[in-house]
């Protein structure tokens, strides 16, 4: 597993869970201006998901770091980004499986998950590595971050 310094985010929550992962996938960026990342090739994606919340389980789990594993690893490893209809496409720039656009849909899957759980516990932070030399972070909005905390 890549040795990664953390960007750390500020947040009123009383835990922090952060899970590492790697998956292999092959996508291409369906846009002439991507050069030959229009091309179809693969990646050894590196990502860390960091979610956050005040309540534990029955299990004393934020939530079970293997569920996530499942949500993103089991999900995307040795698949090509661009098959996955339901968040990728050519059909809009939003859609193209870049770097920018994968981490924000792992952290809008991370998050569908979570409130299913209805502990109130938020994915704040997804570290997408693409490469060696480019990586990406993204974060919801402070609304979307924090929920009913936001304006606390
Ligand atoms: N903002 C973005 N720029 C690029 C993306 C992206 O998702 N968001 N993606 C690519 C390509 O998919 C490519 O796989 C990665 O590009 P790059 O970092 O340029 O890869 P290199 O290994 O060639 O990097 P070097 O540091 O030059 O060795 C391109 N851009
Ligand atoms: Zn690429």
């Amino acid at each position: 597993m890549i040795q990664q310094i953390y960007p750390t985010v500020a947040h009123p929550y009383r835990y922090e869970l952060n899970k590492d992962m790697q998956f292999a996938a092959a996508h291409y960026i369906p846009s002439d201006n991507a050069g030959v990342c229009s091309r179809l090739h693969g990646h050894t994606y590196f990502a860390n998901v960091t979610i956050a919340g005040d309540d534990l389980d029955d299990t004393g789990f934020l939530v079970n770091f293997s569920i996530v594993k499942k949500l993103v690893h089991d999900r995307f490893d040795h698949t090509s980004l661009n098959d996955h209809k339901e968040w990728f496409g050519a059909d809009h720039p939003l859609r193209y499986p870049t770097t920018e656009n994968v981490a924000r849909v792992l952290c809008e899957i991370v998050q569908e998950h979570l409130d299913e759980r209805g502990k109130r516990a938020r994915c704040i932070q997804v570290l997408l590595r693409e490469t060696p030399t480019s990586y990406v972070v993204y974060r919801p909005g402070i609304d979307e971050r924090f929920g009913e905390k936001a304006h606390d």
